[in-house]
């Protein structure tokens, strides 16, 4: 026993005093003199992390005794009383989840972290799990993890919201007239869309999980032959669209946890959260119940039923949700997904050289901060215009991460952090829908590309869109960066 502290021998270092603060252990070298050589000023001290922080250990264990606690720290960790739930996609990206998952699991069990877990069977396994699991069943669970890729992450998100995020959708496109002359419908007509005029009832004000959208039972991605990826319907989960259910999970007033241990083919979450696309590194922040807020993007795709109503369908994106040319390259790389990762860049370059164009309408919430790239002042509902004829690109609008990105954006000339903080609050509260028309390369809403300096500018995750009239709307931590190229 040493003055302050208790002597202990550290492998690689020697004895050492460890003493206890209050958020964690201090190591000095007992004998520094020991590690500074007598003729040069050159410390040979080894390497010492000098402080640990009690919020970075995961587990306690005695040599003898084994695991002395468990959570060790339930202040930052998963709550620890209760299961997370695991999905493993035992096929995606090179086939490696199952192993990343047998590698990181018994870190979670020397933390005493419990898990309960589903390897997939098919495409949709984990949504219809989740969408169907009863609310108080959901609540039971500290977070859920996909041992996967984007796709995987994807069907998580959509299934725990599909039925429990209550919001006003955004305007619909009767609103913005887009079914309101005979010259749309044979447009439409022209471009292979189902055109039909929508009955007058707005919807403005459904919520998810009401009645008409137990009519959609679109997949999500269309194609002529079933792939076996398609991703359920809303609704079709054995969870029925019920009015007046007490509903325990209700976003966006509640919270939930979700993790991402990397093993798919882009893995563009991961890249732009954790920036580390390694599944050791992903365990360890989820144990230590290390968090961030995740924007999430509220797709809403209006389409006529049989019926001729204009029914909403409504999807959830992390990362990117892309209509035209990165619609078309994620539809396309399916047919190829023996070919691995390398499937993107065979699929991108087979729809480049089609060299297509894709009709849009486009409605996005105008911010300040995007105010080179928002419509001007005649283009509002009645007079829009093009917007290709805008060359600008919009300006960066800083994340709440004030990243490597966002910094060096705000110290070119650009808004402060305050000043984007009062821009969203205004969005927020007062929101102004601008709306387009033209030809597009390809039309995407970047969710959270700028999160990490690593991340690629251009994020393409599992959004399958296929053509229609697409609505974007950001429901956390608006506004919603909108890239037209
Ligand atoms: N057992 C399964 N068999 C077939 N498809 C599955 C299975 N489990 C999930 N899927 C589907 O596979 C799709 C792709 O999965 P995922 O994104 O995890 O892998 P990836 O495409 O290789 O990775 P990334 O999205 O990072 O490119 C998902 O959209 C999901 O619906």
């Amino acid at each position: 026993m040493q003055d302050g502290g208790e002597v202990l021998f550290l492998d690689g270092a020697g004895e050492v005093i460890v003493s206890i603060g209050r958020n964690g252990l201090s190591l000095d070298p007992l004998h520094p003199e020991l590690f500074s050589s007598c003729w040069s000023s050159i410390t040979l001290q080894p390497k010492l992390d000098s402080k640990i922080k009690f919020s970075d250990v995961y587990a306690i264990e005695l040599l003898d005794k084994g695991p002395i606690c468990g959570p060790w720290n339930t202040r930052t960790a998963f709550q620890g009383n209760n299961d997370i739930e695991v999905f493993v996609h035992p096929l995606c990206g090179k086939g490696r989840a199952v192993e990343n998952w047998e590698t990181v699991a018994p870190l979670f069990d020397r933390a005493k972290v419990k898990t309960k877990v589903i390897v997939t069977e098919r495409a949709g396994h984990a949504y219809d799990t989740l969408a169907s699991l009863p609310d108080i069943e959901l609540k039971a669970f500290d977070g859920v993890v996909a041992v996967g890729g984007d796709g995987l992450f994807n069907e998580i998100l959509n299934g725990i919201l599909s039925s429990r995020h209550k919001a006003p959708y955004p305007p619909t496109p009767e609103g913005f007239g887009y079914f309101e002359s005979s010259e749309n419908c044979e447009e439409q007509t022209r471009n292979g869309l189902n055109c039909s005029m929508p009955t007058p009832d707005s919807v403005n004000t459904m919520f998810p999980g009401n009645s008409s959208k137990c009519d959609d039972h679109e997949p999500l991605l269309s194609t002529s032959q079933p792939t076996g990826l398609e991703i359920p319907s809303l609704n079709s989960s054995k969870e029925p669209c019920v009015g007046g259910q007490d509903h325990l999970v209700s976003f966006p007033d509640d919270w939930f946890r979700l993790g991402i241990i990397p093993s798919g083919s882009t893995d563009a979450i991961v890249l732009s959260t954790t920036g580390e696309r390694d599944p050791v590194t992903s365990a360890l922040l989820i144990i230590l119940g290390r968090r961030m807020s995740l924007d999430i993007a509220q797709v809403v795709r209006w389409k006529s039923s049989p019926t001729a109503e204009v029914l909403p369908t409504v999807r959830y994106a992390a990362s990117f949700a892309g209509y035209g040319f990165y619609g078309e390259v994620i539809r396309e790389s399916e047919n190829y997904r023996w070919m691995g990762p390398a499937r993107y860049d065979f699929s991108g370059t087979m729809v480049f050289l089609k060299h297509r164009s894709y009709e849009a309408k486009v409605a996005f919430l105008e911010t300040p901060n995007t105010h080179s790239l928002a419509a001007s002042e005649e283009d509002d509902v009645t007079g829009a215009q093009p917007l290709q004829s805008r060359q600008k690109r919009p300006r960066k609008i800083i994340c709440r991460t004030n990243c490597f990105v966002c910094k060096e954006a705000s110290t070119s000339g650009q808004n402060s952090e305050d000043e984007n903080a009062d821009s969203s609050r205004t969005i927020c509260e007062n929101p102004k829908w601008v709306w387009s028309k033209g030809r597009f390369l390809s039309v995407g809403a970047a969710v959270i590309s700028c999160r990490n300096e690593r991340a690629p500018d251009g994020l393409v995750a599992d959004a399958h869109l296929s053509d229609g009239f697409l609505h974007l709307l950001l429901i956390r931590d608006c506004p919603l960066p909108l890239y037209l190229w």
